[in-house]
């Protein structure tokens, strides 16, 4: 779509540099009323790929924000690691390099936790942590999870897709093939594969202490072999070099959003 175009009834749509839309409009319903007619009018195409997001004022206008649902991801990177090996700290990183209306980090353990947490009257957010709270229940929380996962494999992917509205998805915590097989059917031709890797030593030096049941199950070892990632980044040394392949990767992702400019 041209980065600006007047309807035939008169509204003013213009594309911002932040990839949101401008509907100069005079209210809100209008501006709904008028972009559900605009969509299904094909009037403008493009459009269809958006849903009316918060909208706030703005030159007596509104932004359409891109949302997921209706419109695809621009870029999937899906992240693994072994426990301790730095997940959520290096996808949290990645992630604080970017606005918040650009990239989200989601992680298919958010609903198995809030789910196994409401079933067993255990404190979710704390579950969600990097303490010992949520190694008490981990081993439990692998067995519910893998019930559910056997019963369909893409049970957690499917929940975590929805209603995202950014272009750029991180996944923190894929654990098993079927993780990655479920992303590759559905984003593969966005799809990167990024492993976090990290030494026993390091490991151990963030609180990591082997388990069985825990280390030596799927959940842990099942992406060991067998996966050829896009990408692998080493998460043991000084902070610099974290930052250094963040840079690369960074600059990848601008890559891939700069195409659809
Ligand atoms: N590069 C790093 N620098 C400093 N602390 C780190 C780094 N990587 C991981 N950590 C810390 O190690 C602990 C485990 O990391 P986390 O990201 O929770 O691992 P995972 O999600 O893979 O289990 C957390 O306390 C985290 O803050
Ligand atoms: C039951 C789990 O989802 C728990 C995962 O919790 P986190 O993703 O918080 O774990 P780490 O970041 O690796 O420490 C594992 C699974 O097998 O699905």
């Amino acid at each position: 779509m041209r980065s600006s175009c007047v309807t035939p009834s008169g509204v003013t749509v213009t594309r911002r540099r932040d990839s949101k839309w401008l509907l100069r409009w005079l209210s809100q319903t209008d501006a709904v009323k008028r972009l559900v007619e605009l969509v299904e009018g094909g009037d403008i195409k493009q459009l269809a790929r958006f849903r009316l997001a918060e909208c706030d004022s703005e030159c007596s206008g509104y932004t359409v924000g891109a949302v997921r649902g209706m419109g695809e991801p621009r870029l999937v990177l899906l992240f693994s690691g072994k426990r301790k090996s730095g997940k959520d700290h290096v996808t949290n990183s990645l992630q604080l390099r970017f606005s918040s209306d650009t990239c989200s980090v989601l992680r298919l353990s958010g609903p198995l936790k809030e789910q196994f947490a409401l079933e067993r009257g255990l404190d979710y957010e704390r579950l969600l942590g990097a303490t010992g709270y949520k190694e008490e229940f981990r081993a439990d929380m692998i067995r519910w999870g893998e019930e559910k996962r056997r019963r369909d494999p893409g049970f957690f992917c499917r929940i975590i897709v929805q209603r995202v509205s950014q272009p750029v998805w991180i996944i923190s915590d894929a654990r098993r093939k079927s993780d990655i097989d479920w992303f590759r059917s559905e984003y593969g031709a966005v799809l990167q594969t990024v492993r976090v890797e990290a030494s026993e030593e390091t490991r151990e030096a963030r609180g990591w202490v082997y388990t069985p049941e825990v280390d030596d199950a799927e959940s842990e070892c099942d992406l060991d072999q067998g996966v050829d990632f896009d990408w692998i980044i080493s998460n043991d040394g000084e902070n610099s070099s974290l930052e250094e392949q963040l840079n690369k990767l960074t600059d990848f992702i601008y890559s891939k959003l700069d195409e659809f400019k």
